[in-house]
């Protein structure tokens, strides 16, 4: 099918380049000219793992091409939005003007029974706005809701062999369009949804209210395990035993961040409110508060076993991500830290995979380095906040001849204990012993 993609992010750039790898002729759109241009030369603008191959594959085989015009969209039987929706800075609710501007833009771009799919992640009650919108300003076309759920640092896959899929339409003609978008993984068995616009809507940011949930409960879970000296690691593997609870995203440390978790649960709470249901989701709120003084957590131990101060301390910060495999900083935990430890007098040293130019730009007051021995080295404290492989195979006896001072905080409950206790290491976790 001929689609284009409007908005090439974390969200839009694997899309478009996912759509091409399974046939489809794919034109990407952005109104950013350097991601363009990157784009088109077979450059990934940022770390997504498998994305260099199928983006390079995909633009050599002349399936997929970018621009910033979107009038080069106007061949395109589906237009998938993938524009970003970001917190308000006021009001916490998603900003929407990026949806609008590019609603707007294709509408005089669309030929007869064109679909107009969104993919970004919208407060309920959008797509029918748009519909309306939509049937005033180009009858002939028709619009189509289609959350999606790909996890950084596994987004090809998760585009590719999604977990489900749903549609929320008002036909069922937009319906067939999208099977034939999905075809590969409809025939591969993938569980498909069709609903109606709210309902799709809903299923979105209700999947991540419960992923946030899930992992607050389990850092509140620390907390008293903190005050107990109990051992939230084990208390996860118990419970988690349990189908009905499952293990995955019980992992406690320093709370999620991200693109998305913290500002979609936050835009939930201000839609519900707007609807007069505030009161449905007010547990978001705490959800939000815990995963927050999680962050504040860490560096409260370090100030506590360094005698009320860390003036003057070096720390190595290992990992500016929001989690490992990806470049994404947004509303990073990591970076929050570091941040946060600078902020007391601490002399910070942050180190990650591929992070460091993304949170350079964000944070240049911070000191960087590519080299994990080098950050480690002469450190008073060495912190781990994103569990990047190599992080939790660091060797205790190693690394504990490069610091000043056997001191680790494990932000992420990664490493072993034992192991690092046995090597002469002052070993803290989050919720642990
Ligand atoms: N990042 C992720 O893993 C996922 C993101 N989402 C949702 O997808 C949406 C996009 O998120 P990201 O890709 O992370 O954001 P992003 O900020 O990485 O990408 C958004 C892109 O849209 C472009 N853009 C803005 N206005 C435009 C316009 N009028 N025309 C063309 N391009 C325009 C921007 O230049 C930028 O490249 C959000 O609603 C997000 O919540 C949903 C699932 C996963
Ligand atoms: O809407 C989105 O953009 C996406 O948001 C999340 O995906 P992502 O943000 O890529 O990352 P996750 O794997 O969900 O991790 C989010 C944060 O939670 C943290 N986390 C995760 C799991 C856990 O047990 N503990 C924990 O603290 C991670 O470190 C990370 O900071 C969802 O998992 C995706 O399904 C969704 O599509």
């Amino acid at each position: 099918m001929r689609i284009s993609v409007i908005g090439c992010g974390y969200l839009g750039a694997v899309h478009a380049s996912a759509m091409a790898e399974l046939g489809h002729d794919v034109v990407g759109i952005d109104v950013d000219e350097r991601k363009i241009t990157d784009l088109r030369s077979g450059r990934a603008p940022f770390f997504e793992p498998g994305l260099h191959d199928i983006l390079t594959s995909a633009t050599a085989s002349g399936r997929l091409r970018f621009s910033t015009d979107i009038a080069e969209a106007a061949d395109a039987e589906i237009h998938f939005i993938a524009v970003g929706t970001p917190q308000s800075a006021d009001t916490y609710a998603a900003d929407l003007r990026f949806v609008d501007a590019a609603f707007e833009g294709l509408l005089p771009h669309l030929a007869d029974g064109a679909l107009i799919v969104g993919k970004s992640t919208v407060p309920v009650g959008t797509a029918e706005r748009l519909a309306a919108r939509l049937a005033e300003a180009a009858p002939h076309a028709h619009l189509a809701w289609n959350p999606e759920f790909l996890r950084e640092g596994f987004a090809v896959q998760d585009t590719i062999a999604p977990d489900r899929l749903v549609y929320g339409v008002a036909d069922d003609r937009a319906a067939a369009q999208l099977d034939q978008v999905y075809r590969a993984a409809i025939e591969a068995g993938t569980p498909r949804i069709v609903t109606d616009y709210a309902t799709a809507e809903l299923v979105k940011v209700a999947a991540n209210a419960f992923l946030a949930t899930k992992i607050s409960f389990i850092n509140a879970m620390a907390e008293i395990a903190e005050a107990t000296g109990a051992d939230v690691t084990q208390l996860a593997d118990a419970i988690g035993h349990d189908a009905r609870i499952g293990r995955r995203f019980l992992n406690a440390g320093v709370g999620f961040g991200g693109g998305c978790l913290p500002k979609d649960i936050r835009a939930f709470s201000a839609r519900a409110e707007e609807l007069g249901r505030g009161e449905s989701v007010a547990f978001l709120k705490e959800v939000d508060a815990i995963n927050l003084r999680r962050r504040r957590r860490v560096v409260d131990l370090a100030v506590e076993s360094f005698g009320g101060s860390v003036v003057g301390k070096r720390v190595a910060v290992l990992g500016v991500t929001f989690k490992p495999d990806s470049d994404d900083v947004r509303d990073s935990p990591a970076l929050d830290v570091a941040v946060h430890f600078k902020g007391l007098g601490a002399d910070v040293i942050a180190t990650d995979p591929e992070g460091i130019a993304n949170a350079r730009a964000r944070h240049p007051q911070l000191a960087y380095t590519e080299d994990t021995d080098e950050a480690l080295r002469g450190a008073d404290l060495v912190v781990l906040v994103t569990e990047w492989r190599e992080y939790r195979n660091l060797d205790p006896v190693e690394v504990g001849r490069l610091v000043a001072n056997r001191f680790v905080i494990d932000g992420r409950n990664v490493l072993d204990p034992a192991a690092w206790r046995a090597a002469g290491w002052e070993y803290r976790g989050l919720g642990r012993p």
